[in-house]
């Protein structure tokens, strides 16, 4: 192996996602030096395999459902999806696998480069291994920040792994649509890509082990998306455990335990790991394999200069998330490189504390799914007194000129006490840009009695918001 070079940063951030690249604009920002160090792609999982392009393969089939709701627009709508054209926006979307864009982006911001597998080499210490098998050493003068991410997980079950199943690297990335698709899993991607793959024209089976779909949201999410799933002929199988899977004569079988099922490809969707395996953290007393365990500034327990931001510490697996601990934690290491004090208290500038009261995400099936902070049973679980208020969101005017029939719910978890929001569930179409109301006023710590003056515009869906306050007060 040559050496290729030796270089001292301020900052030395491992693994350029979505994640890195904004822990790197961030201490640049304050006046450090940093190096991003990437083994694939700039921009990470979130634009090539992941929150991008599963958006665009489900935005088409949204637009077309929003149309076909409409008396008088659905007459116009008299052909089908065309499969090639949404494939073919979906690749513009991720660059078909270049990065020049964020490449030309991360030099603009100032921000240094070096392709290739950074391991830990000493504290402080990286060394990056070049595809050409170059070795370049980095050394940082006051944090490394871990952002490599996670990678799907592949359960333990018998001949699964051997036949080369999908992840979402693939179902994201497809160039073929395959006639029948198992889906194993049915949490989030599970039942993204099911309805994705279904408007696609794969016949789709969805095997979850638990008892119903998106098991961690409210109840009545997983309902909603399984009758909407199986209205448009996908088999949801719950409550099943899968045995066994094999190839035998090019088809795909799953064996589980009540039955078997046949496709052309499976996809696992079964949740992630953190990519923490071969990266040389067991120098520092840390597991490989497991996520790294932070404090609130996003520091590694036990190793001060060493920072895990985004999916790599398994505190919250979105990319909005990551993209927030990276502003704490990029601050948090300023701060402390200029000797500067940082508090670690609630909603200082640099704690991610919106991590543990306030995460929001969308789920973007038929129909969406939106929700910030606690569910019902997140709240029972964490002994918080709560009180539950829940609306027809077709009941407002505003759903109701949306879509003809329009279906969804508001479910509003209030603490009665200090009458305050815990969490809010958003189901169906068109909610997801909705929810953000909901995280400033749990954020915000909005007493309802204040919220009550927010009027809502009519006739907008934002009418929930107003008829929510109306049943809690009842
Ligand atoms: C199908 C799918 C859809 C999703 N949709 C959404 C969505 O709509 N909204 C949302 O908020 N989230 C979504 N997510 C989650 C989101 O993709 C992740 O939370 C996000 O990508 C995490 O970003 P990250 O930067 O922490 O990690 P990553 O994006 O995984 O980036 C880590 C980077 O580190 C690099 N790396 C790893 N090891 C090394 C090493 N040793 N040396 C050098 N580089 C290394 C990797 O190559 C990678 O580029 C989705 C996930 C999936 C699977
Ligand atoms: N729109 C979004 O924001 C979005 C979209 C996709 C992914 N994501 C993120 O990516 C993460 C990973 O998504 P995911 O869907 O892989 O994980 P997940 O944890 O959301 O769902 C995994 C599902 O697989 C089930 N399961 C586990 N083992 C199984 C088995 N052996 N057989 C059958 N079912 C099994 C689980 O019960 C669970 O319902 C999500 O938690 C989310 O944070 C976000």
């Amino acid at each position: 192996m040559s050496s290729a070079g030796e270089n001292t940063y301020d900052v030395i951030v491992l693994g350029g996602g979505s994640t890195g690249e904004n822990v790197a604009d961030i201490v640049v920002k304050g006046g450090l030096s940093a190096v991003i160090v990437e083994a694939e792609l700039v921009g990470g999982d979130c634009s090539y395999w992941a929150c991008i392009p599963s958006k665009a393969l489900l935005r088409g089939p949204e637009v077309l459902g929003e149309a076909r709701a409409v008396r008088g627009a659905k007459e116009a709508v008299t052909g089908q999806l065309d499969v090639q054209e949404t494939l073919a926006r979906r690749s513009w979307f991720t660059g078909d696998g270049d990065d020049a864009g964020q490449v030309k982006w991360v030099e603009g911001a100032g921000i240094a480069l070096v392709r290739g597998t950074g391991r830990f080499d000493g504290e402080k210490t990286v060394v990056v291994t070049g595809t050409d098998g170059t070795e370049t050493r980095l050394t940082a003068r006051h944090a490394v920040a871990v952002c490599t991410g996670s990678s799907a997980a592949i359960p333990p079950i018998d001949g699964l792994r051997e036949i080369s199943p999908w992840t979402p690297r693939e179902a994201t990335s497809v160039k073929e649509v395959p006639g029948r698709l198992v889906i194993v899993g049915g949490g989030v991607v599970g039942c993204e890509m099911a309805t994705a793959y279904a408007a696609l024209g794969s016949t789709v089976t969805v095997i979850e082990m638990a008892d119903r779909l998106l098991p961690p949201f409210e109840p009545k999410a997983g309902e909603a998306v399984a009758a909407s799933l199986k209205d448009k002929g996908v088999d949801v199988r719950t409550g099943v455990a899968v045995t066994a899977a094999r190839r035998e004569d090019g088809e795909v079988v799953i064996t589980t335990d009540s039955g078997e099922v046949r496709g052309d490809e499976v996809l696992v969707a079964v949740g992630r790991r953190a990519r923490t395996t071969e990266i040389g953290v067991e120098a520092f007393g840390l597991e490989p394999g497991r996520y790294l365990e932070v404090d609130e500034s996003l520091q590694v327990k036990g190793v001060p200069w060493m920072y895990a931001v985004g999916d790599v510490n398994g505190r919250k697996l979105l990319t909005h998330m990551g993209k927030y601990q990276a502003r704490q934690a990029g601050a948090a290491i300023v701060a402390r490189a200029r000797g500067e004090e940082v508090s670690l208290a609630d909603w200082s500038p640099f704690v991610a504390t919106a991590d543990h009261v306030a995460t929001p995400s969308v789920v973007f099936t038929d129909p969406q799914v939106a929700t910030v902070g606690r569910t019902a049973a997140e709240a029972e679980k964490a002994g918080l007194g709560h009180r539950v208020v829940e609306y027809e969101i077709g009941w407002t005017a505003g759903a109701s000129l949306f879509a003809d029939g329009y279906q969804g719910t508001a479910i509003a978890v209030v603490d009665p006490d200090r009458e305050v929001l815990l969490g809010v569930t958003l189901i169906g179409p068109a909610v997801g840009e909705m929810i953000h109301t909901a995280t400033v006023a749990i954020v915000g710590e909005v007493p309802l009695s204040r919220l009550w003056h927010a009027v809502p515009s009519f006739p907008t869906m934002s009418e929930i918001w107003l008829r929510l306050l109306e049943t809690y007060r009842g």
